[in-house]
């Protein structure tokens, strides 16, 4: 992708306790987690981690709890001090920054939208979105504007003057949404902050994630240890273990080619058809296919596949630009649902 990356990071430790610096690249880097805690009081939360986050897209670090995930998105802004290894915003080397720089990092580049939004109770739900313009030092009746903009893009219009107690909590998250967005970041970095809500609020707030990402196309940074959730977000999801990424790859890799035992484990009971799409499925079209049977394009669920198929009776044609570029059956779809890889499947 030509894409230059927002963050590029290369080859990341943290390590917290004694001595910490002396474990990367040393022996005791390879040891198990248990036994480098025994032996040196350590814990490596992150472990020599490189990746790219790309101008635009979700990603997610996902992962089970404690595998490292709020440790290595703090170390992007430093937040949380590295150990060892780079990262660089936009090409500059966030290592290097001084304090002055890394405010500027924190407050305008990368933002960090926390589980709970920390919204100030005495102030009115405008007053709380236009916080952080003020902390930046716009003008009152410039950030007001621009607060209400926000409030109204969330969905919270008519609510501009209630206090965060009037609210309840989904709508609560929408103002810490607004908030973090209307300061106007490259990035928004977000340290699951819809784990507290019930389900049916955390599924809206996670289609209102979805909808700003596609209105506004910023990059974000989406930390979760619920695979649902990375799935429905991620343009790309990092699957963490002890520190380290296991697998990095969009949603339809990570479950149809998972990397491992660990991440075949981990993503087992995805409903695939929901997830892979027919691009995979499909199989060269014969000659007299190509001109009958339900059109559908390359992006298309195997879910939706089958609806069509379903329907029609007959093998969909996949379709791009007019041209046909295969065709799914009945046996290719069973095999998706069934999780019969590619390779075997085709032999
Ligand atoms: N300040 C600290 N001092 C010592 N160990 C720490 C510190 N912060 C985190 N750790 C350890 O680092 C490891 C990774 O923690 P981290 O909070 O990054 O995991 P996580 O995946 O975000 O977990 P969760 O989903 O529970 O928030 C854990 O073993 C944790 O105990």
């Amino acid at each position: 992708m030509s894409t230059p990356p927002v963050f590029s990071v290369s080859d990341l430790w943290k390590v917290f306790g004694p001595k910490a610096d002396r474990v990367p690249g040393s022996e005791l880097a390879e040891l198990p987690p248990a036994e480098l805690r025994e032996r040196t009081g350590c814990t490596a939360a992150v472990r020599d981690v490189s990746f790219d986050v790309r101008k635009g897209e979700v990603f997610v670090v996902m992962g089970l709890s404690g595998s490292g995930k709020s440790t290595l998105v703090r170390c992007l802004t430093r937040l949380v001090e590295p150990t060892s290894g780079s990262i660089a915003i936009d090409g500059e080397d966030v290592l290097s920054m001084d304090r002055a720089r890394l405010r500027e990092l924190r407050r305008h580049r990368a933002s960090m939208v926390f589980q709970h939004f920390g919204l100030l109770p005495h102030r009115s739900v405008l007053d709380n979105v236009a916080y952080g313009l003020e902390i930046q030092g716009v003008p009152r009746a410039e950030r007001r504007a621009k607060a209400a903009e926000f409030v109204a893009k969330v969905g919270l219009d008519g609510m501009e003057s209630r206090r965060p107690a009037q609210l309840s909590g989904g709508q609560q998250q929408r103002v810490g949404l607004a908030r973090a967005l209307a300061v106007d970041p490259e990035v928004l970095l977000f340290d699951e902050p819809f784990s507290a809500l019930d389900p049916l609020i955390r599924r809206d707030m996670q289609e209102e994630v979805v909808r700003l990402h596609r209105e506004e196309g910023r990059t974000m940074v989406f930390i979760t240890h619920d695979l649902s959730e990375a799935l429905k977000l991620g343009d790309r999801i990092a699957l963490m273990r002890d520190g380290r990424i296991v697998q990095l790859g969009t949603p339809e890799e990570i479950v149809g080619s998972p990397a491992d035992d660990y991440v075949r484990d981990f993503v087992r009971d995805v409903p695939r058809e929901q997830i892979m799409t027919v691009r995979t499925a499909m199989r060269p079209a014969l000659a007299d296919e190509t001109e009958e049977g339900p059109a559908i394009g390359p992006d298309a669920t195997v879910f939706e596949a089958i609806e069509a198929v379903a329907r029609s009776g007959a093998s969909a044609r996949v379709m791009q630009d007019g041209r046909c570029l295969g065709v799914v059956d009945h046996a290719a779809l069973l095999n998706v649902v069934a999780g019969v890889p590619a390779a075997k499947a085709a032999a």
